[in-house]
């Protein structure tokens, strides 16, 4: 697989992807509360972002805005500092669940997107056995979607995203319905991933222990409206040790902040939703940002 040069320092390079006062609201949503409100972020190039929250808080909505597959209500994406405006082959998207064409081999659905982009299969099974090697399915190129495991699925979307060397690969929950072993394993794939392709990377979980384990920057969308309320920045010297002290200290911290936002939205509830033993819970809220 070609490698390309993560910058020497991702903080100090411009934003490859940068969300500016990022308002979205469906239609046929609440008028008074934003699903998203005045969301500010910055993603450098070679970055790994992960996006931790509540379910519901806006994780998906965002990342969908992030690839230009939804429009922003205000505010605006900034993709290489140019506005965002439709999807574009630069920036790759993986789903939680299998969206591989059932009716193409596995060498055949990562060479899906260059076929699309008018190629020739001479001009880029090079690069598809590369990829199949890369990521340790060159025995299986031949077999059908069906005749996969889930991780091995997951493993050829992420194969097909990646092989056409997207500037940006954003990823919503792709590891959610495998069990542990198996997203621990592609977990380590992943960030195999990441380091040798340089892709910048944006991933949603629930899952903090994975949240802290690839990224870089860490940050925690709020509910209602979603907003960005804890940042933590990792990438001097990233955790990858999941039973260090200030590893499980910094997974305290972020399941905290996630809890007391819950909490907080509990007792805003009206009186008839709110669950009785919340409506008497002292909350105590978490500092504003993690320190090492
Ligand atoms: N197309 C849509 N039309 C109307 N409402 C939507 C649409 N997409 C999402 N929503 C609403 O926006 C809110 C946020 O949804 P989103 O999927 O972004 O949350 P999430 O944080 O990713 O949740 P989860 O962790 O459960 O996947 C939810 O209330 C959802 O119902």
């Amino acid at each position: 697989m070609a490698t390309r040069d993560r910058p020497a320092s991702p903080l100090a390079a411009a934003p490859i992807l940068a969300c500016q006062a990022l308002t979205k609201r469906f239609s046929g949503s609440s008028p008074s509360v934003p699903i998203l409100a005045d969301v500010n972020l910055d993603v450098a190039p070679g970055d790994f972002v992960t996006i931790l929250g509540q379910s519901g808080g806006g994780k998906s909505t965002l990342l969908k805005l992030l690839g230009g597959f939804i429009a922003p209500t205000h505010g605006q994406v900034l993709f290489h500092g140019v506005p965002l405006k439709a999807i574009t082959p630069k920036i790759g998207l993986v789903f939680q669940e299998n969206t591989l064409y059932p009716w193409l081999t596995v060498e055949q659905n990562i060479g899906f997107g260059f076929k699309v982009r008018g190629k020739k299969p001479h001009q880029y099974q090079v690069q598809v056995r590369e990829v199949l090697e890369q990521v340790g399915l060159f025995p299986a190129r031949k077999l059908y979607p069906q005749q996969l495991s889930g991780g091995m699925k997951q493993r050829v979307s992420i194969a097909r995203s990646i092989a056409v060397q997207p500037d940006v690969l954003l990823l919503d929950e792709p590891f959610s319905a495998l069990d542990v072993q198996l997203r621990r394993r592609l977990q380590a794939f992943l960030a195999t991933i990441w380091a040798d392709t340089a892709t910048t990377m944006v991933l949603v979980t629930h899952n903090v222990e994975e949240a802290i384990l690839l990224g870089q920057k860490l940050i925690v969308i709020g509910d209602k409206p979603g907003r960005i309320i804890e940042t933590v920045d990792i990438s001097a010297a990233p955790f990858r040790d999941r039973y260090a002290a200030q590893f499980l200290a910094l997974q305290r911290h972020l399941e905290n902040v996630i809890e007391a936002d819950a909490q907080t939205q509990a007792l805003n509830r009206p009186p008839s939703e709110a669950p009785p033993s919340l409506t008497s819970t002292k909350i105590s809220r978490p500092h504003s940002s993690a320190t090492r």
